[in-house]
């Protein structure tokens, strides 16, 4: 990998994507793309009741994800600048498997490859697992008020579809780099040789 990387760090919700990517980012001088969660109208209502609300909350964040990637395209991929993101388009997909149901399921699917198909795709992938007990913390950490009715089933659920999702990315995709790193014992907030020891592999792979 010579030029442009573009570099993507995933993991289920509170794995510390967004630590991570601006650590990074802040370290390397790598631009960073965020995922907006703040704004989003719609998952305070989705964790109050996911079957109403699953497809409204799915193609918002397919469309949000849709644009910053195309500008991110524009701005840095199409011109060999390396960027960061704290998430990797596949995440819909992910998530939108487990949370719709019968036609809107197969709609959505659809509409996800017409969007994503041709877009560009990170390179390396730092994927950040860790078990149920570090997530909750995290997430009940991070203090979001519409995140404290997450149901724990639903989170372990989501850390057995990232599991699969990523082996089956792998699978596809043999010429993109997967870093697994383990988040439940790796803690690279506290312990700054941990951290170290990552941006050392991530200077190797884009070097
Ligand atoms: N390695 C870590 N050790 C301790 N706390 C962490 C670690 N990584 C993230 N956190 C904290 O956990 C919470 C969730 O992290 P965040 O980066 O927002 O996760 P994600 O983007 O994967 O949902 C935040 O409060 C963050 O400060
Ligand atoms: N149903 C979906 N929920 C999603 C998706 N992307 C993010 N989220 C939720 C999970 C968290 O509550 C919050 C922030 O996500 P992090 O992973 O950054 O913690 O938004 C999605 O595509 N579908």
């Amino acid at each position: 990998m010579k030029r442009g990387p573009f570099i993507a760090v995933e993991g289920p919700i509170g794995a510390g994507k967004t630590t991570l990517a601006s650590m990074l980012s802040a370290e390397l001088n790598i631009p960073i793309l965020k995922e907006i969660v703040e704004e989003n109208p719609f998952l305070d209502k989705f964790y109050q009741n996911i079957d109403e609300w699953s497809f409204q909350l799915e193609m918002f964040f397919l469309c949000n994800r849709y644009k910053q990637l195309e500008d991110t395209d524009l701005q840095y991929i199409a011109q060999d600048k390396p960027v960061i993101s704290d998430y990797h388009i596949y995440k819909n997909l992910i998530f939108a498997e487990r949370t719709l149901k019968g036609i809107k399921r197969e709609k959505y699917r659809q509409i996800y490859h017409i969007l994503t198909d041709d877009l560009p795709k990170p390179n390396v992938i730092l994927y950040i697992r860790a078990d149920l007990d570090t997530l909750l913390y995290r997430i009940s950490k991070r203090g979001r008020a519409f995140e404290e009715q997450i149901d724990p089933a639903y989170l372990q659920q989501l850390i057995e579809d990232y599991d699969t999702a990523m082996a089956s990315l792998a699978e596809r995709e043999p010429a993109t780099v997967i870093v697994p790193i383990n988040g439940s014992e790796v803690d690279f907030v506290e312990h700054p040789e941990q951290f170290a020891r990552i941006v050392a592999q991530v200077k190797e792979l884009i070097s």
